[in-house]
């Protein structure tokens, strides 16, 4: 009897595990025919996920604001097989460009799966100066931007039981030197997108938010600013983009990458703020420092 009772609960333990990692699994093909917007995706991991989705023949449309970048990124998603690669060039401290964006999605794709989120304003990598004018006018590019997209976008969204992901980083959870006006943008992003996926819930609305919490990654931006302060290794870029596409695709509610760089700081966050301060304080090498323009 006992014997059974062992075998039963094995057997329970065995299909919830069975069950709960069956909706993880990810084929490159499921991507296939998807219409997605891209922003920020002339460098960096945004392009990365541009030439991943057109691997899996996606329809993309991409934006930032450096036409000649945009065109060769397109060239390149062609070449690689996406469904149809376009592109869109304008900046995002200017709202009605970002309602155009989506609306060109419109027009381009009679709808729209996947919204990627990604790009980022100029800051400065350095002791924070003092100017709010500046926090403001990020805040515009990584943040407000980001919910007048999703404001344009939700109707297509809704009727695509759609994606929205939104490309955040250690420093949207953690407050980290050097980077006050940049960390500022980040948290806003979480409040506004937890906040919002709450209500999505209770709402019944179909479309998911994947926050994508990242750490230190080998775009030239990010190297070219912190290379010589910051002592661990930089993540690759291209790995970065894939996970961050599987988790907005697989509707995670948040991607850690890596993995070891973002959730255990993340649990210590709360539990042991004065061991995680010391420890990430000796990440930074400050005979190196100087500020840097990101
Ligand atoms: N790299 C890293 O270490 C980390 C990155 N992240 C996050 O990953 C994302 C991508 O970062 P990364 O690839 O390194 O950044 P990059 O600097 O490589 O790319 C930034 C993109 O944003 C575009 N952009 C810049 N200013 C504007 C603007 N005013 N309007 C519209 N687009 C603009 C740029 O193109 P253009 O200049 O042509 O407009 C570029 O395409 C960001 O959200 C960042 O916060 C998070 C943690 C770590
Ligand atoms: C050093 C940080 C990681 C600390 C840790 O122990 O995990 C990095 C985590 C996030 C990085 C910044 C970031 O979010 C992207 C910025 C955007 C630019 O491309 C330039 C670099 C960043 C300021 C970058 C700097 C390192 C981190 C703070």
């Amino acid at each position: 009897m006992a014997l059974l009772k062992v075998l039963v609960a094995f057997t329970g333990i065995f299909l919830a595990v069975y069950f709960y990692s069956a909706g993880d699994v990810f084929e490159p093909a499921m991507l296939k025919g998807k219409r997605v917007i891209v922003t920020g995706a002339s460098s960096g991991i945004g392009e990365q996920m541009a030439y991943h989705l057109a691997k899996m023949g996606s329809h993309i449309l991409i934006t930032a604001r450096t036409e000649e970048k945009l065109k060769k990124v397109v060239a390149q998603c062609t070449h690689l097989g996406a469904a149809s690669a376009h592109y869109i060039a304008g900046s995002m401290d200017n709202l009605t460009f970002a309602k155009q964006v989506v609306h060109k999605a419109e027009n381009l794709f009679g709808g729209l799966d996947m919204l990627i989120l990604n790009h980022i304003g100029h800051t400065y990598f350095g002791y924070f100066d003092g100017n709010v004018d500046h926090v403001r006018d990020l805040l515009k590019i990584n943040f407000l931007s980001y919910a007048t997209m999703t404001v344009a976008a939700l109707p297509m969204l809704k009727i695509s039981n759609g994606n929205i992901v939104v490309v955040s980083s250690v420093a949207g959870k953690i407050g980290l030197p050097l980077t006050v006006p940049y960390s500022t943008t980040k948290f806003a992003l979480d409040g506004f997108f937890s906040s919002l996926r709450m209500e999505f819930i209770q709402q019944k609305t179909n479309v998911s938010i994947t926050l994508c919490i990242i750490s230190y990654i080998d775009t030239d931006s990010a190297l070219k600013t912190v290379s010589g302060v910051i002592q661990q290794p930089a993540a690759p870029k291209e790995e970065c983009a894939l996970e961050i596409i599987k988790g907005g695709f697989l509707r995670k509610r948040e991607v850690y990458y890596q993995y070891h760089a973002t959730k255990i700081p993340l649990l210590l966050r709360d539990w042991a703020p004065e061991i995680l301060q010391s420890l990430l304080l000796m990440n930074y090498n400050m005979d190196n420092f100087q500020r840097k323009e990101v």
